[in-house]
C-alpha cells in the first residue's frame, strides 16, 4: 500500500515493524499479519497450533503509544500540550496529537514505534469511525442513543481542532519540528483520531484509580470477536503488557480479542470502531439520562426524589442497557422507583420502549422492507452500517415490547381467573 502523501511503501515497513515486534514474541512465527476480507482489512493469523494458555507476545510498557512514553520521546511536544491547551486535553487527545507527531514530523525510523506508525492504515477511504460520518450517512442513525453520541464525538473533536489551530499547531516549536509536513489539517487530525479510538485498549493500574489509555503495537492488528480466543494482561511488576490465548487456536484461524467493555452496544461500536457485531449474543440498546427523565412527570409530586436517583445511577453508569429477552438488573431497580405509585412496573417499562421506538423516524416493520430493497444496496457502507444499527436495536425493543405485553397478559389472566372473593351478606339480605 503506498501512502497517498508520502508515496512510502506500507509493506516494506511492516516487514520492518514484523521483524521488530518479533523480538517481543516468545514463540516466534506462531503468528502473522495477513489480509482479511476486503477494504484493506488486515488481521492476526496463526501459522502453527497453538495451545491455550499460551504466551503469545509481550510488550514492553515502553513499547506501546502511552503517555509515559509520550512524555519521554516528545518531551517538549508534550509540555507544549499540557501549557496551551485551555482546560487540559484527555489521555486519548494526548494519544491522538502525538501519533500526528510521530506519523508526520519525526521522520528519523530510530523511535521503536516509527515502525508501527508506517504500517498503519492509511488509506481512509475504508474508514467508519465517528469522524468519517457525513450528516447524510449520521441521517439513518437518528432515533438511536447512538446518533447523539456521534454527534458528540463530532462537536467534540471539530472544538477541539479548532482550539489547537490557533496555539498549540502554530506554535514556534511545532512549527519547526513540522518543517517539512506543513501545519496539520484537519484530515491529519481525523485520521489520528480515528486510529486511537479504533485501537486503544484500556488497562486498571494500582497505582492509578481510573483506567489509562494506550495503544499497544501489533496486538492493535487483531480483530473483535465476542466470542474470542486470545486475552490481554497488564502486568503491573514487570510493566508486561501480555497477549495469551484463552482457547487452543488451529493453524490458520484467526486471532481475535473482544474490543470495548461491558458498556458497549452495537452504536458504541460504531462510533469508537466503524463495525458492527451482528452476531454478538449480547447485542443491546443504551437507555440514556435523558430518555429516563423524560418518563418523570411535571406533576409527579416525587419529582425531585426521582431526578435524584437519575443523578445517582448516572453518576457511576454512563449509560443501562437493554438486552433482548432480559431487562437489566440495573434498569429494573430503576424502573421500579420510577413507576412508583404512577402504574406499574411492566406498564412502565412498556411506555419507555415505545417512547424509545417512537424516537425513531421510520417504523420497523418499513425498516425490514427497506433493508431487502434495491435502494438499499446503492447506499454508502456507512449509511448501511447506521441503518443496521437502528434496525436491530428496533428488533431488540420490539422483543422486549412483546415480552413484557405477554408478562402483562399472563398477570391479567391471572388476575381474572381468580376465584370471587365471598361476599359479605348483610343482615338484610339474609
Ligand atoms: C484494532 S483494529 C484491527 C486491525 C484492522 N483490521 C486493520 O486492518 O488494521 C480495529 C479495526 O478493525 C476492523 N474490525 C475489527 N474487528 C472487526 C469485526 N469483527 N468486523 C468488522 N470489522 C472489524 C474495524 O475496522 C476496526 O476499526
Amino acid at each position: 500500500i503506498k501512502s497517498p502523501r508520502t508515496g512510502a511503501n506500507h509493506d516494506a515497513y511492516l516487514m520492518k515493524f514484523k521483524q521488530w515486534a518479533q523480538t517481543y514474541i516468545t514463540k516466534k512465527n506462531a503468528y502473522t499479519i495477513r489480509d482479511w476480507g476486503s477494504d484493506g482489512q488486515r488481521g492476526v493469523f496463526a501459522t502453527e497450533d497453538i495451545k491455550e494458555g499460551q504466551q503469545l507476545l509481550s510488550l514492553n510498557w515502553v513499547s506501546t503509544l502511552n503517555l509515559d512514553i509520550i512524555a519521554v520521546e516528545q518531551k517538549t511536544f508534550f509540555e507544549k500540550m499540557e501549557e496551551e491547551v485551555e482546560g487540559g486535553l484527555s489521555d486519548e487527545d494526548v494519544l491522538v496529537l502525538s501519533l500526528m507527531m510521530y506519523r508526520y514530523c519525526m521522520t528519523s525510523d530510530t523511535y521503536d514505534l516509527k515502525a508501527w506508525v508506517k504500517a498503519l492504515p492509511a488509506d481512509t477511504s475504508s474508514f467508519n469511525s465517528a469522524l468519517y460520518f457525513s450528516k447524510q450517512e449520521l441521517e439513518y442513525l437518528k432515533g438511536s442513543p447512538g446518533f447523539v453520541h456521534a454527534l458528540l464525538v463530532q462537536s467534540e473533536a471539530s472544538e477541539l481542532f479548532e482550539k489547537l489551530e490557533n496555539s498549540l499547531f502554530k506554535d514556534p516549536y511545532v512549527l519547526g519540528v513540522c518543517k517539512e509536513h506543513g501545519t496539520f489539517t484537519w484530515e491529519d487530525f481525523q485520521w489520528a483520531h480515528s486510529i486511537v479510538s479504533s485501537r486503544k485498549i484500556y488497562i486498571k493500574s494500582s497505582e492509578e484509580e481510573r483506567l489509562i489509555a494506550l495503544v499497544p503495537p501489533y496486538i492493535d492488528f487483531i480483530n473483535h470477536n465476542s466470542d474470542p480466543n486470545t486475552v490481554i494482561d497488564f502486568q503491573e511488576q514487570s510493566g508486561m503488557v501480555v497477549l495469551t490465548a484463552s482457547k487452543p487456536i488451529k493453524k490458520g484461524e484467526q486471532l481475535y480479542l473482544s474490543y470495548g467493555t461491558h458498556q458497549d452496544c452495537n452504536s458504541d461500536f460504531l462510533i469508537d470502531y466503524g463495525f458492527i457485531d451482528e452476531e454478538s449474543p449480547k447485542n443491546c440498546v443504551n437507555v440514556l439520562y435523558e430518555e429516563l427523565y423524560e418518563t418523570i412527570q411535571d406533576s409527579d409530586p416525587k419529582k425531585n426524589e426521582k431526578i435524584f436517583i437519575l443523578d445517582k445511577v448516572f453518576e457511576k453508569e454512563i449509560r443501562l442497557k437493554l438486552f433482548k429477552g432480559s431487562l437489566t438488573e440495573d434498569l429494573l431497580k430503576i424502573s421500579k422507583y420510577l413507576s412508583y405509585k404512577q402504574e406499574s412496573l411492566l406498564e412502565y417499562l412498556k411506555g419507555l420502549i415505545d417512547l424509545k421506538l417512537n424516537h425513531y423516524p421510520t417504523r420497523l416493520q418499513d425498516d425490514e422492507l427497506f433493508l431487502l430493497s434495491t435502494e438499499y444496496q446503492t447506499l454508502s457502507t456507512r449509511s448501511q452500517l447506521a441503518f443496521k444499527t437502528s434496525l436491530q436495536e428496533k428488533r431488540i425493543l420490539q422483543f422486549v415490547k412483546d415480552d413484557l405485553q405477554n408478562s402483562i397478559n399472563d398477570i391479567d389472566i391471572k388476575e381474572t381467573a381468580q376465584p370471587p372473593k365471598p361476599k359479605s351478606t348483610t343482615k338484610d339480605e339474609l
